[in-house]
C-alpha cells in the first residue's frame, strides 16, 4: 500500500446544480448570477448551448457567470458532448425557440437513451425528428404542455428535463412515471427544489408524479455547492490508504445525491466527521466489504467499486442496471478492468459482485468516462504499476483532476485554493 494520503482538497462546483442553474437562469424573467459554478466540459457545453439559443452569458472576473435571458432563438446547433444533462435538459427548452435546433454529440452519446424525452415532447405538442442523437427540434415558439406518462426507469434525467422547462409551457407539465423504479430520485428532488427556489409552483406529493405549474421563473443569485460526487474519489483515497482527507465547504444540508457517500464510507469502516470545517474521512486499517443498494446514487458506483476491489470481504453493489446506459456501460467496463488486472468481479442482473483478490499492474481503461478514470486512480494508489489510459476524460466534470490528485498525494491543498 502507498503511504497514507493526508490532505485537504477543495473540490469545484456541482455539475448537477450548475447545469440546472444555467438552464433556469436562461428561462428566467431577469438576469441571474452563478457564483462558484463548475467550469468543466459538461457545463461549458451547457453554456455554449444556451448561447447558441441567444442567451447572454458573460464571465465574471471572480469565476462567476452572469446570465441574461432572452427569447430563445433558432436556427441553432447544440453539441451535447457526452453530457446527459445537456442532451436531456436542453431539448425541452429548445421547443420554446421558433425554428430548427439541431442536436448532436460524441459517438457514445448517440447510444445513450434519449427516445423517452423526445416522445414525451411530441406528446406535449412538439415537432421533433429523431429518437436519439442526432435529432432536430422544430420549435414553434412555445408548447401546449399538459400531462404525459413516461417510463423513466433508464434515467431520472428524463423527468428532470421536462420539469425544468415545464413552467414555460402553456399548461405547465405533469410527468407521471410508469415502469420499473426510477433511479437517482434525489436528482429529481434537486430539480423540484431548484424550481421552488425560482418561484415556480411544484407538487410531488403523489408517488411517481411530478407537477410544475405554468408561470414566470425568477432570476436569482446562485451559490453553487462543491460537487460531492466529485469529492468522492478524494475521500476514497483516505479510505484506501488508511489516510485522512478533509473536503472543506461540505454543506450541512444539501439536495446532492453524493452526500450519500458519507454513509457508504462508514460501511467500509471509515471514520466520517462532518464539522464546520468540512468533511473529514479517516481510512481504516482494513477496508470491509459492503452489500449496498446504489439505485439512488448510481454516479458513485465506479468509486464504490474501486474501494470494493481493495476491500477484504466480498461486496455486492445493487440496483444499478441503468448504469449500462451511462457514459459507458459501467457494469461491463468495471468487470473488464478489474478482471483484466487479476481481480474477481462479475455482473449481476442489476449490479456487481466484487470478491477480494490481489491485483497486478497494467492499463486501466477509462472508456471516455470520467468516473471510470477516477476509479482507476483510486486503485492505482494501492496497486503498483497501474496506468489510466485517458485521464483527460476527467475534464467532463473536473477541470484539473491530475493536478488535484498530485497535490493530494503530495499532501498539499490544491493550487490556488484555500
Ligand atoms: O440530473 C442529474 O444531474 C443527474 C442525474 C443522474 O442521472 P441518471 O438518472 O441517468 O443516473 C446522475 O447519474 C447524473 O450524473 C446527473
Ligand atoms: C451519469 C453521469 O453523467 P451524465 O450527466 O452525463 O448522465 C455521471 O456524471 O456519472
Amino acid at each position: 500500500m502507498s503511504a497514507p494520503v493526508r490532505a485537504r482538497v477543495t473540490v469545484p462546483g456541482s455539475k448537477s446544480l450548475t447545469n440546472r442553474a444555467l438552464l433556469l437562469a436562461a428561462l428566467a424573467e431577469r438576469p441571474s448570477t452563478l457564483f462558484a459554478p463548475l467550469r468543466s466540459r459538461d457545463t461549458l457545453l451547457m453554456a455554449a448551448a444556451l448561447r447558441a439559443l441567444g442567451v447572454g452569458l458573460t464571465d465574471g472576473e471572480d469565476g462567476s457567470w452572469q446570465v441574461v435571458p432572452a427569447p430563445l432563438r433558432a436556427p441553432a446547433e447544440v453539441d451535447c458532448g457526452l453530457a446527459g444533462t445537456v442532451m436531456r435538459f436542453v431539448p425541452p427548452a429548445a421547443v420554446l425557440a421558433e425554428g430548427e435546433v439541431r442536436f448532436d454529440g460524441d459517438p457514445r452519446a448517440r447510444e445513450r437513451p434519449m427516445g423517452t424525452v423526445l416522445d414525451a415532447l411530441r406528446a406535449l405538442g412538439a415537432d421533433v425528428a429523431g429518437d436519439r442523437l442526432p435529432f432536430v427540434v422544430r420549435g414553434k415558439g412555445g408548447l401546449p404542455g399538459g400531462a404525459v406518462t413516461i417510463d423513466a426507469s433508464a434515467s431520472s434525467q428524463f423527468v428532470s428535463g421536462l420539469l425544468l422547462s415545464g413552467a414555460r409551457y402553456d399548461q405547465g407539465v405533469t410527468v407521471r412515471h410508469a415502469g420499473q423504479p426510477v433511479p437517482s430520485l434525489p436528482h429529481i428532488a434537486m430539480t423540484m427544489d431548484v424550481l421552488r427556489s425560482v418561484g415556480v409552483a411544484v407538487d410531488d406529493t403523489e408517488p411517481d408524479t411530478w407537477r410544475v405549474e405554468p408561470g414566470p421563473i425568477q432570476g436569482r443569485d446562485w451559490h453553487v455547492e462543491p460537487d460531492l460526487s466529485n469529492a468522492a474519489p478524494f475521500l476514497a483515497a483516505a479510505a484506501a490508504t488508511a489516510g485522512r482527507v478533509t473536503v472543506p465547504g461540505w454543506p450541512a444540508s444539501t439536495t446532492q445525491a453524493g452526500d450519500g457517500f458519507r454513509d457508504i464510507l462508514t460501511r467500509f469502516g471509515c471514520a466520517v466527521d462532518l464539522t464546520g470545517d468540512g468533511l473529514t474521512v479517516t481510512g481504516p486499517d482494513r477496508l470491509s466489504g459492503v452489500d449496498i443498494d446504489l439505485h439512488d446514487v448510481g454516479e458513485l458506483t465506479p468509486t464504490v467499486a474501486a474501494l470494493a476491489v481493495l476491500g477484504t470481504e466480498t461486496s455486492y453493489l445493487r440496483g444499478i442496471a441503468h448504469l449500462r446506459g451511462h457514459e459507458t456501460d459501467r457494469l461491463a467496463a468495471l468487470v473488464a478492468e478489474i478482471t483484466g488486472l487479476g481481480g474477481d468481479a462479475e455482473e449481476l442482473a442489476d449490479g456487481l459482485v466484487i470478491r477480494p483478490r490481489r491485483l497486478h499492474g497494467g492499463t486501466w481503461h477509462a472508456y471516455a468516462d470520467h468516473r471510470m478514470a477516477t476509479a482507476g486512480a483510486i486503485v492505482g494508489l494501492v496497486v503498483p504499476g497501474i496506468e489510466v489510459d485517458d485521464i483527460a476524460s476527467t475534464t467532463k466534470t473536473i477541470p484539473d483532476f491530475p493536478g488535484m490528485w498530485a497535490a493530494m498525494i503530495a499532501g498539499e491543498s490544491a493550487p490556488g485554493r484555500p
